[in-house]
């Protein structure tokens, strides 16, 4: 009899597919920050990696598999092939194309709704009831995308949004006033990136708000300059790229916080993309971040949140503007 025989005696066949499983597409900076992240904050114990390049995704898994002992003796598995990817909880898509120099945002959109096409479908032809957390750029057009192509109801389709932007402003809140960033509170909201919409009346430190105590925080009348944070949080993105040439950690660790909020049936309250017609006078079906709770079904409820004039109307322009994109998309 064979060794194993010997060894052990089988009482069931163990499950193939654990409750946890994740799938990240595409395995450039952002998809392996992304996967290190989920694997060592331990929010999954089955990563399956899908990419194009066969080699690159091969690498990645290898690399990753050779550190298994030190990752809670999670599985890593790799495929080109999306049956690989079968009953995941979440799918995580980083996969895209960059932006070419000189490219509009509606030619970029379009080669990377082209390159949706060929995921998102297969996504949900092997696991029906999963939920999509989309990264890719531009994120809040590409998770309406998503949600186009997928025929998933709006709960289950989320973007990471201003995710990133809110923990980039939380960041730089907490290096002004010398607090740990989460104690620091803060919102941005709206479009993800330079067009993003910070709420000061809600930033705060243990429930006092900074604009009790500044009343003209976040507009050019104030003599402090706190606007200066959003200005940087735009600004800082930039200077990563200009400094390292992509951004990796900050995305990565943001996306294994959402991934445990939703796998954890959590119900905590984060900012991500999600569709926010109704919301704020916003009449097109279009995807923008305001605070959720989030859990095992996507997003539960939507923070009805008090907004000044302002930015309702900044809301109502990123609405406009990407619906202006939206429409004349190629599904
Ligand atoms: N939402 C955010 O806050 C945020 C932050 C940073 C980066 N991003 C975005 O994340 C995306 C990825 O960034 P990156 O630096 O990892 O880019 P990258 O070029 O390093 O990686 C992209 C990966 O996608 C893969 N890919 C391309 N077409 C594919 C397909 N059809 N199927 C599967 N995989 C495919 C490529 O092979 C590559 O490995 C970009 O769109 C970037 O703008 C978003
Ligand atoms: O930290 C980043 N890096 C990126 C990046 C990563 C690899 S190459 C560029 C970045 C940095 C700076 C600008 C920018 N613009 C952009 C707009 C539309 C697109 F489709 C793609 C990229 N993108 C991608 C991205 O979304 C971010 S967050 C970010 C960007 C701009 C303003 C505020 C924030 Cl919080």
């Amino acid at each position: 009899a064979l060794l194993k025989n010997k060894l052990l005696n089988t009482v069931i066949e163990p499950v193939s597919t654990g409750r946890n499983k994740v799938t990240v597409v595409g395995v450039g900076q952002v998809g392996m920050a992304c996967a290190f992240s989920i694997l060592s904050d331990n929010v999954s114990s089955d990563l399956v990696l899908v990419d194009v390049m066969a080699d690159k995704l091969r690498g990645e898994m290898l690399d990753l598999q050779h550190g298994s002992a030190f990752l809670k003796n999670a599985k890593i598995n790799a495929s080109t092939d999306y049956s690989a990817t079968a009953n995941s909880s979440l799918c995580v898509v980083t996969a895209g194309a960059r932006q070419r120099e000189g490219e509009s945002r509606l030619d970029l959109v379009q080669r990377n709704t082209d390159i949706f096409k060929g995921i998102i479908p297969q996504l949900i032809k092997y696991s029906p009831d999963t939920i999509l957390l989309i990264v890719s750029n531009p994120v809040d057009i590409l998770t309406y995308v998503a949600w186009k192509l997928s025929g998933l109801p709006k709960n289950r389709v989320i973007g990471s949004g201003t995710n990133l932007d809110s923990a980039r402003f939380r960041f730089l809140l907490s290096q002004r006033l010398n607090i740990a960033p989460t104690s620091c509170h803060g919102w941005i909201i709206g479009e993800h990136g330079d067009t993003s919409v910070p709420v000061w009346s809600g930033v705060n430190v243990a429930g006092v708000r900074l604009r009790d105590l500044n009343e003209d925080i976040g507009t050019d009348k104030d003599t402090e300059n706190w606007g200066e944070l959003h200005k940087q949080v735009v600004d800082s993105a930039y200077e990563v790229i200009k400094l390292k040439g992509y951004t990796s950690w900050a995305i990565g660790l943001s996306i294994a916080n959402l991934a445990s909020a939703i796998l954890r049936n959590s119900n905590q309250v984060h900012a991500v993309s999600t569709m926010v017609t109704g919301y704020h006078g916003i009449k097109n079906d279009v995807f923008l971040s305001l605070p959720c709770t989030l859990g095992e079904g996507g997003v539960s409820s939507i923070v009805k949140q008090k907004l000044t004039e302002g930015e309702t109307a900044l809301l109502q322009k990123s609405a406009d503007m990407m619906h202006e994109v939206q429409k004349d998309l190629k599904f």
